[in-house]
C-alpha cells in the first residue's frame, strides 16, 4: 500500500465543526498547511478578527488554539477554488439541514450544499485528491458524491472517506483533543486503505490508534446517525420518566443516579431537561426516520419518529405548566427566561427549547424578558422570525403567525439578569449557564412580583433554599 504523507488540507465550511476541527488539526499538525474556506464572507473576515474575542464561534479554549496556529499553517480564505486546487485532501464541511422543501420536506436532509461542493471540487481540480465526509450524511452519499466527482472524464482520481465529527459544542475542544473515537470509513480497495491510512496518519499525531476506528463507507455513515439517535433517545427516555415522576411523588434525579450506577446503562445522558436543542439531534433522527420509510421500514421508523415526538411534548409540557400555573394565562404578565443558548457554554440557538417555550407562551401574549451570557439580541429575534416562517412541528405548527412588530412588542432582550427578573411575574430557566446558580436570589426575590415563580428547565437551582427564600418553585420530574 502506497500511503501519501498529507501536508496540504482545506475544507470547506468555517461552522461549528469546520472552524474548531481544523483550527485542532492545524495546531497538532505543525506540518500540514490547513485552510478553512466559506462562501460566508462576514464568517471568514470573524475568523481572521485580530480580537480573539470576536471569533465567530465561542467554544471554550478555542480562541488559544487559533491563536497559536492562524497564520503559521491555520489559514481562513473565501478563495475555495485555490484552496480546493492546492489541497491534497478535502474535508467537506458544510451545513446538511432538514429539507423546508419539496421531496423529503421536513424529514430529508437537504444534501444541496454537499452537491455544489462536489460541483465545484470536480470543476476545480487538476491532480488526484482525497475527499472527506465530516458533515452528518444519510448513508450512502459517498455514491453520490463519486457519481458527481467522476462525472467530468478529466481522469482526475478521488478517494472518499466518511470520517463523521462526534464533537458535543461548548466542549468542541476539549472533545477534539481527547475524542472517544475518530471514525474513518473507507473502500475496501488498495487505493481506498491508502487513504484510510493517510487520514489515520493525521489523527495520529496527537490520538492513540485504539481512539482511531476504521469500518466501511457505509457504516461509518450509519454510525454518525446512529450514535445521535441513541444519545437524544436518552434524553427522550429519561424525560418521559420525568412527566411520570411529577405524578407520583418520584425525584428524576434520584433516578438517574440509580440506574446510572448500572454499568449496562452508565450516568451519562440521563439529565432531565426541557427538551433536548442543537442543530444535530432533531434533524438527524429525521433523516433517520425518513431512510427507514425510503427503504420501506415503516416500524423502524415510528421507533425513532417517536423520540422527537416525546422532546417536542417535553418542551410543550414545560410552557403549559408555567401558563397553568399563573392561573391559567400568562397574557400581559411578565416572564423572564435565563438562557437562551441551546446548552451551556455556546451561543449556538439552533433548535434551542427556549425558542419553543417563547413561542407558545408568546402565543399567550406573555411579556418576555430575555437574558443569555452569550446569544446576542439580533440572533433572538432572527429565532423568532425563523419559527414564524417555519411553523413545524407536532405543537408549533397550531400557533398562530406573528408579525414581527408584534413579537418585537412583547420580547425584550437584556444584558443584566436582574433587569431581566426585576417585577417579573415568573422566571423560567432554559439554559443550564453556571453563573445562574450563584446568583442573589434573595434580591430576585424581593424585585419579582410575588407569588414569585421559578420554572427550572434545567434543575440547577437549589429548590430547598428558593423555597425558603419564598419563591414558588418548579422542576423537571420532580413530585411533591
Ligand atoms: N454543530 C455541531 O456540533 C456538529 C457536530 C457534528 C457534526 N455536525 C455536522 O457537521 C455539518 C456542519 O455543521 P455546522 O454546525 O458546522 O454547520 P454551520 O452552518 O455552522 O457551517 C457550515 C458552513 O458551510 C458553509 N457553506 C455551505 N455551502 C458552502 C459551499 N458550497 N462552499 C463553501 N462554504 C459553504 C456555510 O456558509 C457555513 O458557514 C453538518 O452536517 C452537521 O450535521 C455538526
Ligand atoms: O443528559 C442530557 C444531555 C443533553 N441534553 C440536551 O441535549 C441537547 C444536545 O446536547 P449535546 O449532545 O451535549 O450537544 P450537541 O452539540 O448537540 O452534540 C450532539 O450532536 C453533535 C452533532 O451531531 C454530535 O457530534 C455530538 O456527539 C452530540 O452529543 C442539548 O440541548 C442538551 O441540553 C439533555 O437535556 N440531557
Amino acid at each position: 500500500m502506497n500511503t501519501k504523507k498529507i501536508t496540504n488540507i482545506c475544507c470547506i465550511g468555517a461552522g461549528y465543526v469546520g472552524g474548531p476541527t481544523m483550527a485542532v488539526i492545524a495546531q497538532k499538525c505543525p506540518h500540514i498547511k490547513v485552510t478553512v474556506v466559506d462562501l460566508n464572507e462576514q464568517r471568514i473576515a470573524d475568523w481572521n478578527n485580530a480580537d480573539l474575542d470576536k471569533l465567530p464561534i465561542y467554544e471554550p479554549g478555542l480562541a488559544d488554539v487559533v491563536a497559536e496556529a492562524r497564520g503559521r499553517n491555520l489559514f481562513f480564505s473565501t478563495d475555495v477554488d485555490k484552496a480546493i486546487d492546492e489541497a491534497e485532501m478535502i474535508f467537506i464541511s458544510v451545513n446538511t439541514p432538514t429539507k423546508t422543501y419539496g421531496v423529503g420536506k421536513g424529514m430529508a436532509a437537504d444534501l444541496k450544499y454537499i452537491e455544489l461542493c462536489a460541483r465545484q471540487i470536480a470543476r476545480v481540480s487538476k491532480d488526484d485528491k482525497i475527499i472527506v465526509e465530516k458533515s452528518t450524511l444519510p448513508v450512502r452519499t459517498a455514491e453520490a458524491l463519486r457519481t458527481i466527482l467522476t462525472s467530468t472524464g478529466n481522469g482526475v482520481k478521488f478517494e472518499i472517506l466518511s470520517s463523521p465529527e462526534f464533537l458535543a459544542e461548548g466542549t468542541a475542544v476539549q472533545d477534539l483533543m481527547n475524542p472517544d473515537r475518530f471514525l474513518i470509513g473507507g473502500e475496501q480497495t488498495e487505493s481506498g486503505e491508502a487513504a484510510v491510512q493517510a487520514l489515520v496518519d493525521i489523527y495520529l499525531n496527537w490520538v492513540p490508534r485504539e481512539n482511531i476506528v476504521t469500518t466501511r463507507v457505509w457504516s461509518s455513515e450509519l454510525s454518525k446517525l446512529t450514535a445521535n439517535a441513541f444519545l437524544a433517545q436518552r434524553v427522550s427516555s429519561i424525560n418521559a420518566i420525568s412527566a411520570l415522576c411529577e405524578k407520583t411523588g418520584a425525584d428524576v434525579d434520584e433516578i438517574a443516579r440509580a440506574i446510572g450506577k448500572d454499568s449496562r446503562i452508565g450516568a451519562k445522558f440521563l439529565k432531565s431537561s426541557v427538551g433536548f436543542g442543537g442543530s444535530c439531534f432533531q434533524k438527524d433522527i429525521l433523516n433517520l426516520v425518513y431512510l427507514c420509510q425510503h427503504f420501506n421500514l415503516p416500524e423502524v421508523a415510528d421507533y425513532w419518529a417517536q423520540v422527537v415526538k416525546m422532546n417536542d411534548y417535553q418542551k410543550h409540557r414545560f410552557a403549559k405548566n408555567i401558563i397553568d400555573s399563573l392561573f391559567n394565562t400568562v397574557s400581559g404578565k411578565k416572564i423572564a427566561f435565563l438562557g437562551w443558548a441551546f446548552k451551556k457554554d455556546t451561543n449556538d440557538t439552533r433548535e434551542t427549547a427556549a425558542l419553543y417555550v417563547a413561542d407558545e407562551l408568546l402565543q399567550d401574549r406573555a411579556e418576555i424578558h430575555v437574558y443569555d451570557p452569550k446569544v446576542t439580541e439580533e440572533q433572538i429575534f432572527a429565532d423568532l422570525e425563523y419559527l414564524q416562517t417555519h411553523r413545524v412541528g407536532q405543537y408549533v405548527e397550531q400557533g398562530e403567525i406573528m408579525s414581527m412588530d408584534e413579537i418585537r412588542s412583547l420580547v425584550t432582550v437584556h444584558n443584566d439578569p436582574y433587569e431581566a427578573m426585576a417585577s417579573a411575574h415568573a422566571t423560567a430557566i432554559l439554559t443550564e449557564w453556571d453563573e445562574f446558580k450563584s446568583y442573589d436570589w434573595q434580591k430576585v426575590y424581593n424585585d419579582m412580583l410575588k407569588p414569585a415563580f421559578v420554572f427550572d428547565g434545567r434543575n440547577i437551582v437549589d429548590k430547598k433554599q428558593l423555597s425558603e427564600i419564598g419563591f414558588e418553585v418548579y422542576n423537571i420530574g420532580k413530585g411533591n
